[in-house]
């Protein structure tokens, strides 16, 4: 198969983990016979220092002529990056925000998975982990508070600032039903995660959510208030299937999940609109903490293009192939530094390894 691939390398160590993807990626192709061809496209700060501006509009149209795009990460360092002097619509995330808005990448899946593997680096006592976890958070992700109405200004001469958060029906309407069509191929759970004890919004969610839920009578779902979210995820996380809910609580509960899991490093992302087309990433950030060291964890964005592969290639046995890759490099013990054993776990047949050894480690296997 020909697969024509826009890759956002973006900022940080998104360069350095997207090349690690291309590598196993590159392996698949001579294995399976397909032919990836990329299209480098800017977004971002490199985009910002090359164009004065986060996404350009050719970059918007090279997004669309992919068949899917795969992106390393965006941004730098919040407080000292020349980037976040400038006005909003021109910093790197205003880049990112564009593009899932342009492409109509409505929804969001996320999902964390505890490989047996990795118990030791997880946080959480033994009896909590039990025999680990699996959920799939499906998070709305083209509007709420991102997407909102939002200004900076005096009032009777006090600086106010304001952000706006709107969901309308139809936008509940259809992450909802993508939440239960993938809970159908799951275990049949929805957890529907908003703030109705307070929020407009989340009280309209919670009737659109219900009435969604009346198509699909196999499917159970509950509604839990997001703060109460926050601490169950940590408390009893075997306790999700699907994790339904907007984007800002989606935004800050996958990270909560992803640490579960052992690291944000193991988190990967697909972005799909009503069409084949998608946008895969690692959940995390540009880590400016640790870019340009060579030890940023790659398998989050391996992962999201094995994401490709199954939902815009259908190429399954391929996906598969990198999944059970991915295992095999855990089972035979090879670790980045963010996955490896927490303190006082044992660091027996534990071999630290760096980013682009963990890429050709992966795709040796695939
Ligand atoms: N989709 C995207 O491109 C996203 C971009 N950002 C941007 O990233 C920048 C940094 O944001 P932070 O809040 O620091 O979040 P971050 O996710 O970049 O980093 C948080 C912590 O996780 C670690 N980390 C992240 N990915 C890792 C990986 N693959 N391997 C090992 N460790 C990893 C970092 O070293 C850091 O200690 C900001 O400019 C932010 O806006 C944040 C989230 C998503
Ligand atoms: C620009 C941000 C909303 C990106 C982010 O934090 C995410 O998608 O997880
Ligand atoms: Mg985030």
């Amino acid at each position: 198969m020909d697969c024509k691939i826009g890759v956002i390398s973006g900022d940080g160590i998104g360069p350095e983990i997207v090349t690690e993807a291309k590598k196993v990626l590159e392996q698949i192709g001579n294995k399976y016979g397909h032919k990836f061809q990329y299209t480098e496209i800017l977004m971002g700060g490199c985009s910002i220092d090359a164009t004065g501006v986060p996404l350009t509009d050719e970059a918007i149209e090279a997004a669309k002529a992919s068949d899917a795009v795969l992106m390393g990460s965006i941004g730098g360092n919040t407080s000292t990056s020349p980037w976040y002097k400038l006005a909003p619509e021109l910093r790197p995330e205003a880049g990112l925000l564009k593009l899932r808005k342009s492409l109509n990448l409505f929804a969001n899946l996320r999902p964390a998975y505890l490989y047996k593997e990795l118990k030791a680096a997880c946080p959480l006592r033994d009896d909590i982990i039990g025999d680990g976890f699996d959920m799939m958070i499906m998070r709305e992700l083209t509007g709420g508070l991102y997407f909102g109405e939002r200004r900076t200004e005096e009032i009777d001469g006090v600086m106010t600032a304001m952000d706006s958060l709107t969901y309308n029906e139809n936008e509940i309407r259809r992450i909802a039903k993508r939440g239960f069509d993938i809970a159908m191929k799951r275990r049949k759970k929805v957890t529907s995660v908003d703030k109705a004890n307070v929020l407009d919004s989340s009280r309209l969610w919670r009737k659109i959510v219900e009435e969604v839920a009346k198509d699909y009578p196999e499917v159970s779902y509950e509604h839990m208030l997001v703060d109460n979210c926050a601490m169950q995820l940590v408390k009893d996380p075997k306790q999700f299937d699907v994790i339904l809910t907007e984007n800002m609580f989606g935004d800050i509960l996958s990270d909560e999940a992803s640490m579960v899991t052992g690291s944000i490093g193991m988190l990967s992302s697909a972005s799909l609109n009503d069409t084949k087309f998608g946008l895969y990433e690692p959940s995390g950030g540009s880590a400016p903490d640790i870019a340009g060291k060579g030890i940023a964890n790659p398998i989050a964005t391996i992962l999201s293009a094995a994401m490709m592969l199954r939902y815009t290639f259908d190429l399954d046995k391929e996906a598969d192939a990198i999944e059970q890759a991915v295992k095999q490099v855990l089972k035979e013990g090879y670790r980045t530094i963010d996955i490896m054993p927490q303190a006082g776990e044992s660091k027996e047949g534990i071999t630290q390894v760096k980013t682009a050894e963990m890429g050709d480690l992966i795709a040796a296997r695939v």
